[in-house]
């Protein structure tokens, strides 16, 4: 069988932590580490320390915006534009965290319209999807998490599918240091990918990358990295420590 043309990718989301001083150490640590080549690595510092990331970063590592507005400009107190991400020369950006979407209401409507125009400005995007421990338990998985990836796929043109990466984070393994267990997020990739396959087309389905978020440690990314489906993760606690080398190199 032919192997996916899929480079295994690894975000680190310091999501709201960090200053300074710690950024340096964190720096230091992806500086001095021995990273995987063949990994794409992309870590997401708060919105305020982006240009500062990027230019101390080692530009074989990218850095991504944690959330983004859905327009260029004007009245919306505290957002920022992709053309302002863009602007700092940053690439990526970060879409729909379970965290927008549970702490701050963000909608999949919404979510759908930051995807459509950060990737018409010109941005890279990880849009995120996951199902609650409630919906889990009451055999929703499937229909939350393709109806949320529907609403990012209805704003993506056929030629920006290359600068997509889906994220599937299980709101219950989130910080909670209960990972999904490798089959059980493999189950939720293949079903994800058939979905595109079905409903975008065989070819974005094949090469689009499906990365897996939740209380990835040290400890368990060889063992989820080597299903078929799991492209790569989204680390949140472990991207702020050393550790965090280890699950680049996870496919090593
Ligand atoms: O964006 C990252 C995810 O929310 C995972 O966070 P975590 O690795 O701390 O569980």
């Amino acid at each position: 069988m032919l192997s996916a043309p899929r480079n295994f990718f690894v975000g680190g989301n310091w999501k709201l932590n960090g200053n300074k001083q710690e950024i340096g150490k964190i720096i230091n640590f992806l500086t001095a580490g021995n990273l995987d080549p063949s990994t794409e690595v992309v870590c997401a510092p708060p919105t305020i320390y982006l240009e500062y990331v990027r230019k101390t970063l080692p530009s074989s590592v990218c850095v991504a915006a944690q959330n983004c507005y859905k327009v260029p400009k004007g009245a919306f107190t505290g957002e920022t534009s992709p053309a302002m991400i863009k602007d700092v020369g940053v690439e990526w950006a970060i879409i729909g965290h379970s965290e927008r979407r549970n702490v701050f209401g963000e909608s999949d409507e919404l979510i759908g319209a930051k995807v459509g125009h950060a990737l018409e400005a010109g941005l890279k995007v990880i849009p995120c999807i996951g199902e609650k421990l409630e919906e889990r338990e009451s055999g929703k998985t499937e229909e939350v998490v393709f109806c949320q990836l529907k609403a990012i796929a209805d704003n993506i043109k056929p030629d920006q599918w290359q600068n997509v990466v889906i994220a599937y984070e299980p709101v219950w393994a989130i910080g909670t240091g209960k990972t999904a267990s490798p089959a059980q997020a493999q189950e939720i990739h293949v079903k994800l990918r058939k979905w595109l396959n079905d409903n975008v087309s065989a070819d974005v389905a094949w090469k689009t990358r499906i990365i897996y978020g939740g209380s990835v440690t040290a400890d368990n990314c060889r063992e989820l990295a080597r299903e078929r489906d799991i492209d790569g993760f989204l680390v949140g606690g472990v991207s702020l420590k050393p550790d965090f080398v280890q699950i680049v190199n996870a496919r090593q």
